[in-house]
């Protein structure tokens, strides 16, 4: 990064100095920062990914917190540096965080923040909309139109596929892979199969109260399945969508052998992290199976595309946009600056972070808490009652 770094400096009397990595959206944040007694700069750097070495000049050698982005490898190297500078607060804007080593953090007693539920919805809307952008072919009919190639109705003109009735596969059905099934159930009356480490006790009661509702109003009723096996999801399911978090576990959960156990005309999407699917077993997959499509937002080497990928007409690609919503890019920006003031302030951690709304009311002050702290068990921090 070129020297000397571009920074927006707010409060610069604050005794707290705070760094965010990238300038977000709102003003919020930066406000429940000064009100509190911080400084905050602001890196306004034109490069979109900083580097260990950007971060560390950012540093320099007094920062008591810093707000950071999924991009950036938060690793042993940062947090030891973040702690000689008198660091104990980090926070990625993302509700994701395979980017950082939270055992590294812990080492240096630094606290990981992360922006859990208010990014829950607007992903799974992102989510729903790849799945029927790809199941009713709205790219590929897009560019055609745009192309001047359309000269008339023709009963075999983008031909694609009827969700109702189908079934939905969701593998990872937390937060966001049980708000996407709700909104592919209810909104397309297709039946769930889904795999978890976890039962989603809440996701079977709902879809077992609709299809008595649907079955009640002399409709056929959806209906649900715990799979034993994710094989099962990928043989029975028409459309899955991924949403299981990115881990050793998860590394390349969808491959070569995996892929060919799908449907034919099966739709993929994933709105998770990249390495979740082996992207090139999945290019030579689209190149055999044309009647295979996926929506992707994310990917295995982000920003870059696997080769051969852009080619394939029956891929939707965009970049990486799932959270991409006003009210939740503020939202995060609001609870990754307080996941950071509230450790610097010593404020116990919020007790369940899947009910993060009270800290996302404008018209009030929110709780002296942090809202959501990866690493509170492995720090033995306080937790805040509800
Ligand atoms: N594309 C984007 O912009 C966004 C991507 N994300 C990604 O979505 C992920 C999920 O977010 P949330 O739903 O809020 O998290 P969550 O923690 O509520 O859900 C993740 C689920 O994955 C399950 N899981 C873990 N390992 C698994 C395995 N081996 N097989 C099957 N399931 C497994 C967990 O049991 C859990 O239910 C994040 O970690 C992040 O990587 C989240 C927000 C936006
Ligand atoms: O929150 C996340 O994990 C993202 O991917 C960005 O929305």
């Amino acid at each position: 990064m070129a020297k000397p770094v571009s920074i927006q400096v707010w409060n610069p009397s604050g005794k707290y100095r705070v760094i965010s990595t990238k300038p977000m959206p709102g003003t919020r944040w930066i406000r429940l920062l000064t009100d509190q007694d911080c400084r905050v700069e602001i890196c306004t750097e034109k490069k979109t990914i900083l580097s260990v070495e950007d971060i560390l000049a950012l540093l320099g050698d007094k920062c008591d917190g810093v707000i950071g982005q999924l991009t950036e490898d938060w690793g042993e190297v940062l947090f030891s540096a973040l702690r000689r500078a008198g660091g104990t607060a980090f926070s990625n804007m993302a509700v994701g965080y395979n980017n950082v080593d939270v055992n590294a953090a812990a080492k240096y007693g630094v606290a990981v923040g992360n922006t859990p539920g208010v990014l829950t919805e607007t992903t799974a809307e992102l989510a729903a909309s790849l799945s029927l952008a790809a199941s009713r072919r709205i790219v590929e009919a897009d560019q055609f139109m745009r192309a001047g190639l359309y000269d008339g109705w023709l009963p075999h003109l983008f031909v694609g596929n009827l969700l109702k009735g189908q079934t939905v596969g969701v593998i990872g059905a937390g937060r966001i892979g049980s708000a996407y099934a709700r909104m592919m159930i209810e909104g397309f009356k297709m039946n769930l199969i889904y795999y978890d480490l976890y039962q989603a006790t809440r996701l079977e009661k709902f879809v077992t109260a609709y299809g008595q509702f649907l079955k009640a109003s002399g409709e056929q009723p959806v209906t649900w399945k715990r799979a034993a096996t994710m094989e099962d999801v990928l043989r029975e399911a028409d459309v899955i969508s991924l949403h299981p978090v990115l881990d050793k576990t998860t590394y390349h959960l969808i491959n070569k052998d995996r892929l060919s156990i799908m449907k034919k005309d099966a739709i993929l999407v994933n709105c998770s992290r990249g390495p979740v699917i082996d992207e090139a077993a999945l290019v030579e997959h689209l190149k055999v199976n044309p009647m295979f499509r996926v929506g992707l937002d994310v990917f295995e080497d982000e920003p870059h595309m696997k080769p051969g990928l852009a080619e394939m007409k029956n891929a939707i690609v965009v970049p990486h946009i799932a959270s991409a919503s006003k009210w939740t890019r503020e939202g995060m920006a609001t609870l990754a600056a307080l996941n950071v003031l509230g450790k610097i302030k010593g404020y116990p951690v919020w007790s369940d972070p899947n009910r993060i709304e009270v800290f996302l009311d404008e018209n009030s002050p929110p709780p002296a808490a942090c809202p959501s702290i990866v690493n509170a068990k492995q720090l033995g921090l306080p937790s805040s009652k509800l």
